[in-house]
């Protein structure tokens, strides 16, 4: 692509080379003849460092932030090398964005579930769906593992383009946000799902983090929806100070003004108020906190015109999202749960959902993400203690954290029992369960395991199918062995 027409929003034309570019990359180890690099301060790195690897490499042009002189090939220096590779991504794409019906989810829990739940109704009712998010991405019918939950700009627009789904469904994380990855992208739909403590080592205050999020607001389309859960505190918060734009607010909560209210949760069954009807809400999921994901998928689809029959059918047949919430039930009864809790509002209502589904005693295996926000620890643990009869402490991913290091905060903290390999404790708390006990292992949810542990599995739904195939061989072999007794 000819080089001015591609930077003709980021500088003037008399300042730009007329040159043909091959491809735009942030990545030195990926630059290649007639290439442009755009150099970002990262976290880890910054990009103007890699300079000159990028053009020996063959970069041909080079963006920037820092005032820099004398390189080999034309430098273009921006205010904010982030928002200039959304803009020119965006560009060197066709602008995809804008021909596109997107859905944002932001919000700190339930953005997947949501996710996932909105593809399912919309597909269920004829339409395609990309979705953008934590667990995978989904292109045109095809998956590909995910890195980010919110790719970033170049990527985002990558699949944008190559998209020819009706729907985008996108999860939005506040680092995304904060990063500029869907700068320049207009919304037809906005949900925020809630807001509980989490990334502060990123945003450090609170009302940042709400902020952060608040600003996918901003780029709602004219006659767009924002759709927001008051239940929430923040939900209601943001709801109160949206700009009255030419969108629609709507949202779930107990007000007179909200439009979908959650009259009760029972398992299995909610029922929830519409438009002036009660109607049952059916979920073969657990979790109460899965009923307002349901309902605010029913808001988002109700706005796209499936009919209200449609999504609660749509609904029954949700099967669920890997590594949340999911249940494996062991011989003698013992329920054991997987699930990708990493909050202490994910902690309560993982623990009071089993707690309501009749547990009797509840054994909450987890640990803490490595070099990730250590100040929310501290409340997890206030929770688990509340709510689990049993603790057991263990690895979650160490980011570079020395294990020493994580396991003297783990013994520290003198709760329940450490067990730093993560696969046996696991292995422990279901081999210490009894037939009407559960077993909530949180965190990793469908991640693959990054550390190796002692049991040959990658995954802590592998620990459980192991820990429970291994000990239905033994159950199996106990019983051959007193049949072979009984014969002798
Ligand atoms: C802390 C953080 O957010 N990091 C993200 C960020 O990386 P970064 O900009 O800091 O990159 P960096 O490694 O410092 O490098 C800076 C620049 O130097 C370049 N470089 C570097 C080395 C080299 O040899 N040559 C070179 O050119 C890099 O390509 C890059 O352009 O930008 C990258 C591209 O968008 C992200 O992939 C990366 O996410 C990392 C993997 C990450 O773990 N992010 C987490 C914190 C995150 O973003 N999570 C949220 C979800 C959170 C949630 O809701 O739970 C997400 O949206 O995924
Ligand atoms: N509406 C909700 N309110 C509170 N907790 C929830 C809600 N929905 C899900 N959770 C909890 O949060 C965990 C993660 O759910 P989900 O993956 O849907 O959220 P997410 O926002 O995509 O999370 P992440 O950004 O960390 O990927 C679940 O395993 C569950 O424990």
């Amino acid at each position: 692509m000819n080089l001015q027409q591609l930077l003709k929003n980021i500088s003037k034309p008399m300042s730009i080379p007329n040159m043909i570019i091959n491809k735009i990359t942030t990545n030195s180890k990926s630059a290649d003849k007639n290439d442009l690099f755009i150099a970002i301060k990262g976290y880890s790195f910054n990009g103007h460092d890699f300079i000159n690897q990028a053009i020996k490499a063959g970069a041909v042009c080079i963006i920037g932030e820092e005032d820099l002189q004398e390189l080999s090939v034309p430098y273009i220096r921006v205010p904010d090398s982030r928002l200039a590779l959304a803009e020119i991504a965006s560009e060197f794409y066709g602008n995809p964005a804008k021909d596109k019906k997107i859905i944002g989810i932001t919000g700190t829990n339930g953005k997947t579930t949501t996710a996932y739940m909105i593809k399912h109704i919309l597909e269920d009712s004829g339409h395609t769906c990309a979705m953008f998010g934590s667990v995978n991405t989904i292109i045109n019918g095809e998956t590909y593992p995910s890195l980010n939950t919110t790719p970033d700009a170049l990527s985002l627009q990558k699949h944008l383009a190559i998209s020819k789904d009706e729907f985008v469904i996108m999860e939005v994380s506040s680092h995304g946000i904060a990063q500029g990855r869907i700068h320049g992208i207009e919304f037809d739909f906005g949900l925020f799902t809630n807001l509980d403590h989490d990334h502060l080592d990123y945003h450090h205050t609170m009302e940042d983090y709400f902020l952060t999020k608040a600003k996918m607001f901003e780029a709602l389309k004219d006659h767009g929806y924002a759709i927001i859960n008051n239940y929430n505190e923040w939900g209601a918060k943001l709801s109160s100070i949206l700009p009255s734009r030419n969108f629609s607010l709507i949202t779930l909560g107990n007000k007179e003004s909200d439009a979908l209210k959650i009259n009760k949760i029972t398992p299995g069954f909610s029922e929830i108020s519409y438009k002036g009807c009660n109607l049952p809400l059916q979920l073969t999921i657990l979790g109460q906190h899965n009923t307002y994901n349901a309902a605010m998928a029913f808001l988002t689809a109700s706005q796209i015109g499936v009919p209200i029959q449609q999504i609660m059918k749509s609904l029954r047949t949700f099967s669920g999202v890997p590594g949340r919430f999911e249940l494996f039930k062991r011989s003698n009864g013992t329920t054991i749960v997987v699930d990708y809790a990493h909050t202490a509002e994910a902690f309560s209502n993982c623990l009071t959902t089993a707690k309501i589904e009749g547990a009797e005693k509840v054994f909450h295996v987890f640990g803490f993400r490595g070099d990730r926000d250590s100040s929310k620890r501290n409340k997890m643990i206030t929770v688990s203690k509340k709510l689990a009869d049993e603790i057991i402490l263990t690895f979650d991913d160490l980011n570079g954290v020395p294990s020493a290091a994580m396991l003297q905060e783990l013994n520290e903290l003198n709760e329940g029992q450490v067990i730093s390999d993560r696969t046996l404790a696991i292995q422990y708390a279901i081999e210490k369960a009894a037939e009407k006990d559960w077993v909530i292992i949180t965190g990793k949810g469908n991640e693959r395991y990054r550390l190796d542990f002692s049991l040959p599995v990658s995954s802590d739904r592998e620990t459980v199918e192991y820990v429970l195939q291994k000990e239905g061989k033994r159950v199996l072999e106990k019983e051959h062995l007193k049949l072979r007794n009984l014969l002798k």
